[in-house]
């Protein structure tokens, strides 16, 4: 378990997170909601290691991490621009990690990791020959052959549309709950996080606004601001969609819009 302990942290005086407690459980995927700004990727960061708390702890498994350095925490990230080798083929980035400790994956479990992620036909590719879905799934091999004992992700579907984004949060899905490995993703889009996870953090100005389950957020919003920036957004795209259709049936302005 990864527990997170009233975590402060400023920037020149100005407070980005203002005493975050959490708890999240082996094998959970949770993500990380919020605006712009609100102190995301400042909390992946922290739980990464590269940025340090002003005061808080971060414990994992009753082992206190909060002086820990990044590398030995055994955390890793899956980058937002997926941060690849251009140089290199697509195995050859898949087990990069590996040839320094190669005795982290056996050769059967990193080829079981190129077929659940339909890695296989893309192996000998360079990275610029892929499209930004084959990208995104080799940077999750290359990381997940090390085995990391918690997935950070941020922004994981960004860049991606439609169809392929779909398949990636299925393998996302998949990968977490087949590994049971503690997935937690930052995102600033709620129809992702609600799809996604088992639980959603939503944070506003540094604090959490709410903490639970996709429908207890749908169904019991914590206050004004799920309601309005979180809970409204979907019904405003909802409706848009509906509108733009003529299909009024499916169309109203308030509370009635179930999101599903
Ligand atoms: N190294 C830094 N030095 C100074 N201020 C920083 C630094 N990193 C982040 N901040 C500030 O902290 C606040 C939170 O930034 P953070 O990147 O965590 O937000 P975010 O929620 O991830 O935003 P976005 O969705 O736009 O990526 C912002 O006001 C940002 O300007």
């Amino acid at each position: 378990m990864l527990k997170l302990e009233n975590i402060k942290k400023s920037y020149d005086g100005t407070t980005v997170l203002d005493g975050i407690n959490l708890d999240i459980q082996d094998g959970e995927i949770v993500s990380i909601l919020g605006p712009s700004g609100c102190g995301k990727t400042t909390l992946l960061n922290l739980i990464l290691g590269i940025t340090e708390a002003d005061s808080g702890k971060i414990i994992y498994n009753g082992e206190d991490m909060t002086n820990i350095p990044m590398e030995k925490r055994g955390f890793n990230i899956v980058f937002q621009d997926y941060a690849l080798f251009p140089n290199l083929n697509v195995y050859k980035n898949i087990t990069y990690g590996l040839k320094n400790k190669p005795d982290i994956s056996t050769k059967e479990e990193v080829e079981d990791l190129i077929d659940l992620l339909g890695l296989r036909e893309h192996l000998t590719k360079k990275i610029e020959q892929l499209s930004g879905g084959q990208k995104q799934r080799v940077a999750l091999a290359r990381t997940m052959v090390m085995k990391p004992k918690i997935l950070l992700l941020d922004e994981p579907l960004s860049a991606l549309d439609g169809v392929i984004k779909e398949s990636i949060k299925d393998r996302i899905k998949t990968i977490a709950k087949e590994y049971h490995l503690t997935t937690i993703i930052v995102t600033h889009d709620p129809e992702e996080a609600l799809t996604l996870s088992d639980r959603v953090m939503i944070v506003n100005e540094g604090k959490i606004a709410q903490f639970g389950n996709p429908d207890e957020i749908i169904h019991k919003p914590s206050g004004e601001f799920v309601e309005k920036f979180i809970l409204n957004q979907l019904r405003i795209k909802r409706n848009n969609i509906f509108t733009l259709f003529g299909d009024k049936k499916n169309t109203t302005e308030g509370k009635e819009v179930r999101v599903s």
